[in-house]
């Protein structure tokens, strides 16, 4: 499962750009969002998530993450509106995480970091499949929702359950009926910027949606995610933790906002 990176000291996030020199291009992600100079914008419409129950497939562990999967062949899960035109699919969801609460996530807020952070990848109906929109500039919108250290979160703990059969890399089992609406704050105001993918290839191809509200996530289950391995079966025991690329440089970009 490994494809020669990680988020090691010999294969880790300052070392990308060794095999994917894009990681010093003109729109990489994450990046440190700054309130004061996001600027904001009446024409952005609202977000509009739809998400079928019934498309969720399974659940993975990538060796870098893990993900939760979905059918992507109809329209029936969808992000519309907000800084997008047309219609995205969602084809994923993952996190990122740190080995302690005090770090973890890619995006941060005035140079906060929070301790995790929620992507769910949607790709451009205008192509025909993730892989020929993750290679347009318009291919891609990924939501960003913090997690932020609170009380359990029932709804997280669902996803969470189910990762006691994919602990190593390689590891995948069946995930079905799962509403990933449910893992979304009340509001749905956002930052948007337009970036990259945050691991390798690093394709700039994504159009960053990030909701100012986190979810709540209990330390207890912060625990569960540390739980996983980068490694797989038969390997040295890794702790799958600090899965995050550290914030980019803006590079003139413009970051606007939703919400007054
Ligand atoms: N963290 S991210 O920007 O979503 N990066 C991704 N890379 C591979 C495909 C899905 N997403
Ligand atoms: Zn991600």
């Amino acid at each position: 499962m490994s494809h020669g990176w990680g988020y090691g000291r010999s294969d880790g996030p300052d070392k990308w750009s060794k095999h994917f020199p894009i990681a010093n291009g003109p729109r990489q992600s994450p990046i440190n969002i700054i309130c004061g100079q996001a600027s904001y914008d009446s024409t952005l419409k609202p977000l509009k998530l739809k998400y079928d129950p019934s498309n969720c497939t399974d659940i993975l562990n990538n060796g870098y993450s893990f993900q939760v999967g979905f059918v992507d062949d109809t329209d029936s899960s969808t992000l519309t509106g907000g800084p997008i035109t047309g219609t995205y699919r969602l084809k994923q969801f993952h996190f990122h995480w740190g080995a302690s609460d005090y770090r973890g996530s890619e995006h941060t807020v005035n140079g906060i970091k929070f301790p995790c952070e929620l992507h769910l990848v949607h790709w451009n109906t205008k192509y025909l499949s993730f892989g020929e929109a993750a290679s347009h500039p318009d291919g891609l919108a990924v939501v960003g929702v913090f997690l932020k250290i609170g009380a359990e979160n029932p709804r997280l703990q669902k996803v969470l359950d189910a990762l006691e059969a994919i602990k190593s890399k390689g590891k995948q089992t069946t995930f079905s009926n799962f509403d990933a609406e449910t893992l979304l704050p009340n509001s749905l105001d956002y930052w948007t910027y337009n970036g990259s993918l945050t691991t390798p290839p690093l394709l700039e191809s994504v159009t960053w949606i990030v909701l100012k509200e986190s979810i709540s996530v209990s330390p207890t289950q912060m625990g569960q995610f540390r739980s996983l391995k980068f490694s797989g079966d038969g390997e040295a025991h890794c702790c799958m933790q600090d899965n995050y690329r550290p914030t980019q440089p803006l590079k003139g970009r413009t970051v606007r906002r939703s919400f007054k």
